[in-house]
């Protein structure tokens, strides 16, 4: 029986089944290693979503007073210390399993120039990037289902052609003999990268979606540099590389933007996609500049396209029709870094090149930023895709469908933090604008399912057959079995047993009936079957949609509460980090204090040693020096007593010869005239004293004659004269008659020789005068007057301050001591007896002043 044909395939390619779904940007941030360690940081990673981005001193916004921590979010943040390999399985598998899936994706990397991107994307031998596992992934995973190479011929229009057998054959032939010609075999090709032959490549294998599909991979890799495309795999002789044809970009019949005329260069390895890859690599501009030594000038987009087609009912061969094709693309994209003039340096080329890639970049953020305008307030503002080549080369990713993904590199490092802060602004706000999710379109043929296993095992068996000897031509037959039953009888009628055959064919056609009656009842069956299955499939999806809007709700809420969550532990752990930073530095504070209390404390315990040192020294010069003072006194009084006692002698000598000169001149009637000695000592307020003294001969004659000059007035001496205030003179009951000038001059006065009013001080009086006589130890009288001023005090009474004494000294020129009233009156006019005298007046109540004794 002849198998089964399948149905016509479509002719036309057919139109994309317009997506509903949508998903974000998918942005991932990288920070690189610092340079050197002594570097300052501008980054801290917060959560594993999360990096704070806080203001350097040195940095403009710091300088415009508008620094402020700002906490940037996204789908994931990789600290310095993670590598090539974690980076991949998170950023770049993703889109390879959608690139098999049959499913564009766009991987851009992105930030300031020096930040890692072509790290990131490329690596190094021993420690791919991005694209050299993309590539290890994707061949480890097709290796089995690779079809022939140039069984899919790039049709210059963006799109492929499936070539017969015998032409793919032919080509490959072709290409060998160039191959041939061109190099001696086992040499390594002249583009061949040192590098390739030391890599260490990824194992992953990923599951392929469609076994019985046929893949082919081709890469393209053009750059945009001053915003002109050129195709980096273009056979150009090197004298001719200045003159590169920039290329021109144009729009495929799927509404897809595509590289017109670039090469596209079928590989069949990992390894020759790497040599296509430096072939390019070392066309690229890259430069030195003051910030990366080897600094991309330009925007690179390397572009691994992936091709399958179904195979035929056999397995073995791709159908040749190009409806049956799957084209997916991978673009991985190392923009040129952004740069600040003013930090590189540049000047002519490199700067307008710098020029040319922040305009590029430019265009890129704005058009990213319609795009959200667009899709979150429902604007239809025009996005400007045509603004650069960049922009338009992405349009059929942004606008139409596709998975795009955006790792930002940053280095961490304050000296980047203006340009960073830019590039993580952009970068978050990407993740708000939502791309259209690819449904890659599988045409249905009719084809049995693993066909592709049912053939090799078909052609092993064939194989041991022929092995064994056996050759025999069995048909391949893979269909569905649904048969009415076997051949048909033989039916010449030869002769005339042909009963035989009619009786025959009449079973085998009673056998058919039978077969088709309960094959209609099998098909009626399953028909209900089927039916019942559908309404219960449709039911169940119906339930299952409603489930699925539900939990979508439930999920968008919850990774909304998950958003504003992680915000807020970002600034909760930023809020806890800044706390502890204060509490250290509290505690630094604090130890450093009682480190400075305890050498304050050492430093006093010291001070107080020598200081208790100082003392005793001092104690002992004191000691030293007070008993010499002492010695030198006493040695002073000595002398001073042995001066006085031979002034005392001298003076008893003289008034002895002078007792005896009277007794000798004088007649006895004469002798009891008086001779004063007046001595007046007068001693002020500041304690000083006055003192002058004279000695008074008054022989009777000159008494008499000047006896009257005693008291005149106008003599009085001037201590006396004091004639302000109303004074209140208290003098002895019985005064010994002075009659001398020791007369006090009181113009207004009242004397009173006993205090025993009060108010005799109280009242109207300034001033007061207490007047005492008495015999001093010789025997002399002697005169005193204590003058003071009278101030009232607040109990009402009144105090008298004395402010000066006035001290009268007389002798008797005989030597005779006064006389036994003189000496009777001064026995009773002690201190004692002025105390008590004046008691009254002087306070006004019983409480006695204190009046220090008499020396
Ligand atoms: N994660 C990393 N680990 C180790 N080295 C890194 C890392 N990222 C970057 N580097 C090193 O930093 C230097 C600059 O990196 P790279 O050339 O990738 O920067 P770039 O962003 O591509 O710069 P430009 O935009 O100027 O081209 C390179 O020497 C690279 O090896």
């Amino acid at each position: 029986m002849k198998p089964v044909r399948p149905r016509n395939l479509p002719k036309k390619t057919p139109s994309k089944p317009k997506s509903t779904s949508k998903d974000p940007v998918q942005v991932f941030c990288r920070l690189r290693p610092m340079q050197n360690d002594s570097d300052q940081t501008c980054m801290t990673i917060i959560s594993p979503q999360s990096i704070q981005v806080s203001p350097p001193d040195t940095s403009a916004n710091y300088r415009a007073g508008s620094a402020k921590d700002v906490i940037f979010s996204f789908k994931k943040v990789f600290d310095e210390t993670v590598g090539q390999k974690e980076i991949f399985e998170t950023v770049g598998l993703p889109l390879v399993k959608s690139l098999l899936d049959g499913r564009n994706g766009l991987l851009f990397a992105y930030g300031v120039t020096g930040s890692g991107k072509t790290y990131t994307m490329n690596g190094g031998p021993q420690d791919g990037g991005i694209m050299p596992r993309c590539l290890d992934v994707l061949f480890n995973s097709i290796a089995h289902y690779q079809a022939k190479k140039y069984t899919f011929k790039a049709d210059r229009m963006n799109g492929f052609e499936i070539q017969s057998d015998v032409d793919a054959l032919q080509e490959r032939q072709q290409e060998l003999m160039r191959n041939l010609e061109s190099r001696p075999p086992k040499t390594p090709r002249k583009n061949s990268d040192p590098e390739l032959f030391c890599r260490t490549p990824d194992t992953t294998q990923l599951e392929i979606p469609c076994e019985d599909n046929s893949f082919a991979v081709f890469v393209t890799y053009v750059e945009i540099y001053n915003n002109s495309v050129y195709d980096l795999l273009e056979d150009v002789p090197d004298d001719f590389m200045r003159q590169r044809q920039a290329k021109i970009l144009r729009e495929d019949a799927l509404k897809n933007m595509y590289v017109h005329g670039v090469t596209e260069v079928e590989v069949k390895s990992p390894e020759e996609a790497f040599e296509a890859f430096y072939k390019g690599q070392k066309k690229k501009r890259v430069a030195n500049t003051m910030l990366n030594s080897e600094s991309s000038r330009s925007h690179s987009v390397f572009s691994i396209r992936l091709v399958q087609a179904p195979l035929d009912y056999h397995g073995e061969n791709v159908v040749q029709e190009k409806g049956g094709m799957l084209i997916s693309q991978l673009s991985l994209v190392d923009l040129a870094g952004c740069e600040r003039t003013s930090r590189t340096k540049n000047s002519g080329q490199r700067l307008r090149e710098a020029g040319n890639i922040n305009n590029s970049l430019m265009s890129l953020r704005s058009c990213l930023e319609i795009l959200r305008e667009n899709q979150l307030t429902g604007a239809n503002k025009m996005v400007p895709y045509r603004d650069s080549k960049l922009t338009l080369l992405f349009k059929s990713y942004l606008d139409g469908e596709g998975e795009v993904s955006m790792i930002v590199c940053a280095n961490p490092s304050a000296e980047d933090y203006d340009e960073t802060l830019q590039v993580m602004k952009f970068a978050e706000m990407s993740q708000e604008v939502q791309i259209a999710r690819p449904v890659p379109v599988r045409l249905d043929l009719g084809f049995t399912p693993g066909r592709r296993k049912a053939n090799q095992v078909f052609r092993t068996a064939i194989r041991q057959l022929e092995e064994e000897g056996i050759n025999e031509n069995i048909p391949i037959d893979v269909d569905i079995v649904y048969s009415l039953s076997s051949d048909f009888p033989s039916m010449d009628i030869l002769g005339p047993e042909g009963g035989k055959v009619l009786t025959e064919l009449k079973a085998f056609l009673q056998e058919r009936m039978k077969q088709r009656t309960l094959l209609g009842k099998d098909l009626l069956l399953r028909q209900e079957q089927f039916r019942a299955h559908l309404a219960k499939v449709e039911q169940e999806n119906i339930l299952v949609k409603q489930e699925s809007y539900t939990l979508q709700a439930q999920v968008d809420e919850e990774r909304r509460k998950m958003h504003s969550f992680t915000t807020k532990l970002g600034s909760v752990t930023h809020q806890n980090s800044t706390l502890q930073r204060r509490c250290e530095e509290q505690e630094q504070r604090i130890s450093i204090l009682q480190q400075e209390k305890a050498d304050l404390e050492m430093a006093l315990s010291q001070s107080a040693i020598d200081r208790q040192k100082v003392k005793t020294k001092y104690n002992a010069k004191v000691q030293l020096e007070k008993e010499k003072k002492c010695q030198e006194l006493e040695r002073k009084l000595e002398k001073r007593s042995q001066m006085l006692r031979n002034q005392v002698r001298e003076r008893d000598e003289m008034i002895r010869r002078v007792k005896q000169a009277v007794k000798e001149d004088i007649p006895p009637s004469t002798t009891s005239s008086t001779s004063s000695i007046v001595n007046v000592t007068s001693k002020s307020d500041g304690g000083t004293t006055q003192s002058s003294s004279a000695l008074l001969k008054t022989p009777s004659a000159d008494s008499r004659r000047m006896g009257m000059a005693l008291r005149n007035p106008r003599h009085r001496r001037s201590r006396s004269e004091e004639g302000r205030g109303r004074w209140l003179d208290h003098c002895p009951a019985t005064p010994v008659p002075l009659s001398t000038v020791f007369q006090p001059n009181m113009k207004k006065r009242k004397s009173v020789t006993k205090l025993t009013d009060v108010k005799d001080i109280t009242k109207g009086t300034e001033r007061y005068c207490l007047t005492t006589q008495e015999q001093d130890t010789d025997g002399e009288l002697e005169t005193r007057l204590y003058k003071g001023d009278v101030v009232p005090t607040c109990s009402g009474g009144a105090q008298v301050i004395f402010s000066d004494v006035e001290l009268l000294k007389q002798s008797s020129p005989t030597g005779n001591a006064a006389g036994p009233v003189t000496r009777k009156r001064s026995a009773h006019m002690s201190g004692v007896d002025v105390a008590e005298r004046c008691l009254t007046a002087v306070e006004g109540h019983g409480k006695r002043p204190y009046i220090a004794p008499k020396p």
